[in-house]
């Protein structure tokens, strides 16, 4: 038996095919125009791609782009200052700051400047503090896409036991209180835990967040798991051949031996074409109902997670 392999380019499409009915609906009811404002500091190659694909699946949905690009010499004063302005931007829904950020920047002070109202990646304290507390908050935007994922594959996931392999701020800690309040009993494991495997082992839902390739063997998976690889890493691909710079090619690879896991988990997500499409769509998620919470306006049903 080999594993189900979740499609999250698919379920994307998808969303985002909802997101951008909804977005034209707005403008032909007299409602206005959703905007997401993305802010990229300095030139990380990795964060332009992902910056440059936020927005243009932005401009694909119909919601308006705003795109800020400082040099990585900014001073966190102009850096707050610009926060400040898109604060109180009218026509500015969401805003992004891309992560990271230089060293010299204190990203805290920069991320808990965001009016939490546009926070769409759901991490200004007041944001976290909600989620934990199971007050309504923007839900960041990975682990909103696992969960969907999750609930699609596996229906309630009451009383399901999950591992989160990771707890970040950005990624693993969100997706354990997500869990939880999804009624799973959670587990978490970071850097220090002494047995990652045996949490692993007794997990019917397994998310693997530690930017570590390899790092979830297959041999920890129980048999029929369902399996959420977050990670995102590149590597070399030697059988790819040689790049035009004489180094080896590289590739993405996720958290999870994915080849060997076919062979236990019931269903698992590839990387790439798994989480990280999910991620931007869940991004014009929270853009559109930023709008519709300033425009004092239900969220519409048919975008309910
Ligand atoms: N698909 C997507 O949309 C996204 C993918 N990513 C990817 O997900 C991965 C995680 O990202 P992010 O959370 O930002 O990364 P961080 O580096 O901020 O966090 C990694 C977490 O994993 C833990 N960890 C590290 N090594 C191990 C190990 N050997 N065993 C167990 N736990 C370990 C760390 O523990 P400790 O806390 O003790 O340091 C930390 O909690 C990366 O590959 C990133 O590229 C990130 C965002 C979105
Ligand atoms: N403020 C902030 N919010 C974020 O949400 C945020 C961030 N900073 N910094 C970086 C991480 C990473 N992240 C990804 C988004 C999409 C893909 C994605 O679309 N991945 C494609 C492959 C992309 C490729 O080919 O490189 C896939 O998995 O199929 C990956 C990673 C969001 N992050
Ligand atoms: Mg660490």
């Amino acid at each position: 038996m080999t594993a189900r392999i979740i499609d999250g380019r698919e379920r994307a499409h998808r969303l985002r095919a909802k997101i951008k009915d909804t977005v034209s609906s707005f403008k032909q009811d007299g409602l206005g125009t959703p905007g997401l404002a993305v802010v990229l500091v300095g030139s990380d190659p990795a964060s332009e791609v992902y910056v440059r694909s936020k927005l243009r699946a932005t401009e694909e949905a119909g919601i308006q782009s705003f795109s800020h690009h400082f040099e990585d010499t900014v001073t966190q004063a102009d850096l707050l200052a610009f926060v400040e302005r898109l604060n109180t931007d009218p026509a500015v829904h969401g805003i992004l700051v891309q992560l990271p950020l230089p060293a010299h920047i204190d990203k805290l002070a920069v991320i808990n400047a965001i009016a939490p109202d546009k926070d769409v990646d759901g991490f200004h304290l007041e944001n976290v503090g909600r989620l934990a507390t199971g007050q309504p908050s923007f839900i960041p935007c990975t682990p909103l896409g696992c969960l969907m994922l999750l609930r699609e594959e596996l229906g309630d996931l009451r009383g399901r036991v999950a591992t989160i392999v990771g707890c970040s701020n950005i990624v693993g800690h969100p997706m354990a209180e997500l869990l939880l309040k999804n009624e799973c009993t959670v587990l978490i494991a970071h850097e220090y835990t002494r047995d990652t495997g045996a949490l692993v082992r007794q997990a019917d839902i397994v998310v693997a967040a530690a930017g570590v390739p390899g790092l979830i063997k297959a041999d920890w998976l129980k048999p029929g798991a369902c399996v959420i690889d977050v990670g995102i890493n590149r590597v070399a691909a030697p059988e790819k051949g040689l790049a035009d710079d004489g180094a080896p090619k590289t590739k993405l690879v996720g958290d999870v031996d994915f080849a060997a896991a076919l062979a236990v988990a019931d269903a698992i997500t590839p990387v790439p074409g798994g989480v990280g499409p999910m991620t931007i769509a869940c991004l014009l998620l929270n853009t559109v109902d930023a709008f519709c919470t300033q425009a004092g306006r239900a969220k519409p049903a048919c975008l309910a997670a």
